[in-house]
């Protein structure tokens, strides 16, 4: 039997990848750097699937480059990269990993919050340099956290909160009966603004979610206010939360996400006290990562034998 021809944009785990070889042939992208975009477009030429790995921009011109394609697969939840409707209007389902990175994510996304609140991260520097002081931080007991994009990842940080003591407000386009009974309470963008402690972004970049945090959201938060970003950089106009925390108009803000990213390393944000970034590793854990890549792999290889796809995008291309 003939293998079926996969594009890999960069490398991934031993597992996935095993599956992969069984049944298909592979080119992959080894680096160094990103996968150039013509070679990307003269792999695709007679490329009947893709295992986007590395967040390559997924267009119209792309699409037009892989006549044999049949399905895409990408290694992440996210999919900001990837012009959804062209896919469907080419009969290409798409998959993506949802759930499988929901804990990790949660995990690193209160964590950012505890060690922007409790300071962690300072007082290892200081240990570090000798300096054996206290730094005082500021209690997560009792306080509202505020989070917008109630979805998989930001229910399962309210989980976390609320086993903390902390009361959870939400905001989402729609509201989430279940996460309700669990004692989260709907509000409107603004309310949440203005009375959350703490505020957790964990909203898909979209048209409607791009630049949602900006100047005149900041100016409504309270002085005191922790801010989260773990969703995407973009989402965050990062000007306006470099001057916000600058003018100390919130308190701090821990970003496991930025706009530019990589962001580089003489960007103002850097040069401000008041401030935490990890390197987007929400769901950067061995387990996790594995498992994403596992999910992808079965969601290419059910595309190109014609199956649905166990997590599809676009299901009206996956049933048809
Ligand atoms: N830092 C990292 O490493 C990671 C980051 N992520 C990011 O987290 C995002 C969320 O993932 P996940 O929880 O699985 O996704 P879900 O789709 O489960 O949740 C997203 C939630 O956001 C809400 N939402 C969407 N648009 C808006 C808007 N404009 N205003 C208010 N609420 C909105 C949705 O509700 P409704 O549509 O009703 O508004 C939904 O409840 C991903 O898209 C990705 O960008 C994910 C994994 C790892
Ligand atoms: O899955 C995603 O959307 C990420 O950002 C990385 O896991």
């Amino acid at each position: 039997m003939s293998k079926y021809k996969v594009v890999l944009t960069g490398t991934t785990w031993p597992e996935a990848y095993e599956k992969l070889l069984e049944q298909c042939e592979v080119k992959v992208w080894e680096g160094p750097g990103p996968l150039p975009r013509d070679q990307l477009l003269d792999w695709l030429a007679d490329a009947e699937g893709l295992f986007n790995v590395g967040h390559v921009k997924v267009d119209e011109e792309l699409l037009d480059a892989a006549p044999n394609l049949r399905v895409i697969a990408q290694s992440s939840v996210g999919y900001d990269n990837i012009d959804v409707e062209a896919c469907t209007r080419k009969g290409v389902p798409f998959g993506n990993t949802p759930g499988v990175l929901v804990e990790a994510t949660a995990d690193l996304t209160f964590g950012l919050l505890l060690s922007a609140a409790r300071r962690i991260h300072e007082g290892w520097e200081l240990v570090k340099a000798g300096q054996w002081r206290t730094v005082y931080g500021t209690d997560l007991y009792g306080k509202t956290l505020g989070v917008v994009g109630l979805g998989d990842i930001g229910s399962a940080v309210a989980r976390r909160a609320k086993a903390c003591g902390m009361n959870i407000i939400y905001h989402n386009r729609t509201r989430r009966p279940n996460d309700e009974q669990e004692g989260a309470t709907y509000v409107s963008f603004d309310e949440l603004l203005t009375t959350s402690d703490c505020i957790v972004c964990l909203v898909p970049l979209s048209n409607h979610s791009r630049g949602m945090f900006s100047k005149e959201q900041f100016n409504k938060m309270k002085p005191t206010a922790y801010f989260v970003n773990a969703s995407r950089g973009p989402v965050v106009d990062t000007q306006a939360l470099y001057d916000a925390l600058q003018q100390n108009k919130i308190a701090y803000a821990a970003l496991d996400v930025t706009d530019p990213e990589p962001i580089p390393a003489d960007h103002p944000l850097l040069s401000l006290s008041n401030i935490l970034i990890t390197p987007h590793i929400g769901s950067a854990t061995y387990e996790t990562r594995n498992s994403m890549a596992n999910l992808a792999a079965e969601n290419l290889l059910a595309g190109l034998s014609g199956k649905p796809l166990p997590t599809c995008v676009n299901q009206s291309v996956n049933y048809k």
